[in-house]
Order: C-alpha cells, then structure tokens, then sequence
C-alpha cells in the first residue's frame, strides 16, 4: 500500500514535487496542481481540496469544456484498450465497469454515444461515489434531457468529487 502524507509533509513539498504529486488529481489537466502549488502551505486537507475546487470553479467556459473532454468514456474504448490512467482505472473497477455483461456494456456505450452526440463532451460523473451501474445508467438517462450549460456545471461538479477522493488517495486525512 502506498503510504499517504501528513499535512506537514504536504507543506514541505517543492511546487515541482508538490505538481508531481498531485498532477492527476484533475483528469490529465497538470494546470490544477501547478497553479494549487502556488499556494503551500495549507492550514488543513480541507483548504487543500478547497483550493482545487476554487480553481476549477473560476475556469473560463473553454477550459471546463477541455477538461470533461479529458475524461475517458465510462466502460469505453480507452478501457478496452488499457489505456486509462491509472486512477481513472481504479475508479471503474471500483464500480465494476470493467467486468460489465456484453449487455449493460452495450448499453453504457449507446447512452455515452448519444450524450456525447447531444453536448460534445463525454458524460462525467463520480463512479465511486455513484459505485451501481443502475445509478450510473440513471444518471445518464436523466442528466442528457438537461441544458448545456446546465450539464457542463454538473460535469464540473463530478470533477470536483473526483478531485477530493484522488487527493484522500494522496494524503492521510488523520494527520
Ligand atoms: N467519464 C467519467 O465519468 N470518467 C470518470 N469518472 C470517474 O469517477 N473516474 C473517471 O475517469
């Protein structure tokens, strides 16, 4: 197991360790963590995932909309071919879309085509904190009746979940 940081050794870290560190926090977007490097040393965990999340939240339109096109589809092709990052791997597994019935892949893979048809992002939500596939299915069922606009906040808003449990993976809450 991957031992986790103390708060103090997260406010001891270099920027460039520190972006090293954190650089997948935000799906394959390293700007998050070199722009939260800037602002060592943290007073708790919460300020750190707080800085993260401010960050996200003051993001142009264009960049919201480049980050959910970062995020790989769920039960996808990049699954299939073993090309996730390592966490986004793990959050699937978590809710078992690697180990989906021919079936429900199939249907996974008709709603996130047609989402993605509808709002040209692919459809983002926190697996671990939504880990049935019945939930998952739900929501994209319901979420692709909503606006644009609407859907990238959501979008961003499933980041910011995805954000906080990669940074828990990081860092040792207790401490
Ligand atoms: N498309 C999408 O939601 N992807 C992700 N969700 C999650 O929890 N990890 C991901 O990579």
């Amino acid at each position: 197991m991957k031992t986790k940081l103390s708060l103090q050794q997260v406010n001891d870290l270099s920027p460039n360790e520190f972006h090293q560190i954190f650089i997948n926090v935000i799906e394959c977007w390293s700007e998050g963590a070199i722009y939260v490097s800037a602002l060592v040393p943290f007073k708790n965990f919460d300020r750190l995932i707080e800085s993260f999340h401010r960050y996200l939240d003051q993001l142009s339109i264009e960049n919201k909309l480049k980050i959910l096109r970062l995020h790989p589809d769920l039960a996808g092709k990049l699954a299939d071919d073993d090309l996730l990052t390592d966490e986004s791997k793990y959050e699937q597994s978590c809710a078992g879309l690697d180990l989906l019935t021919a079936e429900n892949k199939l249907k996974m893979n008709e709603l996130n085509y047609k989402y993605k048809q509808k709002f040209s992002f692919p459809f983002v939500i926190c697996v671990r904190e939504n880990s049935k596939f019945e939930a998952i299915l739900k929501g994209i069922s319901e979420r692709i009746d909503n606006e644009v606009q609407q859907e990238i906040e959501i979008g961003i808003g499933e980041v910011k979940k995805i954000c906080r449990l990669r940074i828990l993976e990081i860092v040792d809450y207790s401490k």
